[in-house]
């Protein structure tokens, strides 16, 4: 059988030259971090190397990127040291972000009583700017807006340079979740307004359990998990070493090729999205996902003409035909609950319907989108 795999939002493959420097280093390069004999000093080394190459293409200091254990990690961090540390009283975020923002923000809400708004958003699902204006200057509040850059299941990109300056503008910190971003769209951290940003290697061809956090210098953070003087005191535990090589092997290796993966991923999505206008003319893009230049060009999000009954058979159907993808976001996946980011936007008719995110990496071809949507038409018609 053919096995397509479209669901590169939740994860991806792994490169091949991830792969041999990450045996390489869990076979020869197996030395503690911070040991202080030769087979710690030379694996501190590389970690310090993987640091400063991240730094560099991001146009960051090495000291301002912290390892974690992935985007999820890294928002918790981001978030509830703001509100520990820095005397943040008001979170402004939107309810389309990734539940590692949404739970965070809910338990600082009862944890520490911090006051949280959701910025409204307009009918494609971006933050309306002129409300986040109102809501950044409604009270004396210290405030955090944590809005992301693109999102994870209708691809919206947001026009992050506008919120960072009406941040500083306000005097707000910003943090965005960047997850669905690093690896896919060049970074310079110094020409953009944010204080906080937050990546995941497996998002760009990495290992899994491994991301890092953007704290800009002098933010004020104090260590959230503490123990051991790793990553300068600030997260404590024995480095994974393989994984942080991994990280920059898969994010130089990302940030090489940029350009043409690219124009070869963004040829793919218009090749499916065309596709499916053309092959499913009822068919219907949530979110800004359809447009080429408003979304992401590693996914789309396809709202089929099915009644509710056979719309529930469907990715049962595609998972049976080889084919691999999702209905959202993979950690609502074992959940009942449809999507809360299609909840926000559609209206109870459009959310009959079944919605599924397609997404799209250099590993796809497109006679695997051809297959892809001729199995969807002949679902959708028989
Ligand atoms: C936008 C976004 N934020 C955060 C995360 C969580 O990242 P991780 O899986 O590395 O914890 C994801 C992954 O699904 C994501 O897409």
């Amino acid at each position: 059988m053919q096995k397509v795999y479209l669901d590169n939002a939740a994860t991806t493959q792994v490169r091949d030259e991830v792969i041999a420097r990450m045996q390489e280093a869990l076979a020869v390069h197996y030395g503690n971090p911070s040991s202080t004999h030769s087979f710690g000093r030379s694996a501190k080394t590389m970690v310090e190397q993987a640091r400063k190459t991240i730094a560099k293409t991001l146009n960051a200091q090495p000291s301002e990127i912290i390892f974690t254990s992935g985007g999820t990690e890294a928002d918790n961090m981001i978030l509830r040291c703001a509100v520990r540390d820095l005397g943040v009283k008001t979170i402004i975020t939107s309810r389309i972000e990734h539940h590692a923002v949404l739970h965070t923000v809910e338990e600082l809400e009862k944890e520490y009583g911090t006051t949280v708004w959701y910025v409204d958003l307009d009918e494609f699902g971006n933050p309306k700017m002129d409300h986040l204006e109102e809501l950044l200057q409604k009270d004396g509040s210290k405030k955090l807006v944590s809005l992301m850059h693109v999102n994870n299941e209708i691809g919206n990109i947001m026009d992050i340079e506008a919120v960072g300056k009406l941040c500083k503008a306000n005097g707000a910190l910003f943090h965005s979740d960047t997850v669905q971003s690093i690896g896919h769209y060049p970074w310079d951290v110094q020409s953009v307004s944010i204080d906080f940003m937050t990546a995941a290697a497996h998002k760009f061809h990495g290992p899994k359990g491994i991301g890092f956090a953007f704290i800009r210098k002098n933010s004020g953070l104090k260590p959230m998990i503490v123990g051991g003087a790793q990553e300068r005191g600030f997260r404590a535990g024995t480095e994974p070493f393989h994984n942080i090589v991994g990280l920059e092997e898969a994010f130089v290796r990302a940030y090489e090729h940029l350009e043409q993966e690219t124009k070869a991923v963004k040829e793919l999505k218009r090749y499916f999205v065309q596709k499916v206008k053309e092959e499913i003319p009822e068919a219907a893009f949530n979110g800004l996902s359809g447009d080429m230049d408003k979304s992401t060009y590693t996914l789309a999000n396809v709202r089929l003409p099915l009644d509710k009954q056979k719309g529930l058979m469907l990715l049962f159907h595609l998972d049976m035909k080889g084919i691999a993808c999702s209905k959202g976001s993979a950690c609502q996946s074992g959940s009942d609950k449809g999507s809360h980011v299609l909840t926000e936007i559609l209206s109870d008719e459009e959310l009959e319907k079944p919605s599924l995110r397609f997404s799209f990496s250099m590993y796809n071809t497109k006679e695997e989108l051809d297959y892809t949507v001729g199995v969807l038409k002949e679902f959708v018609q028989g």
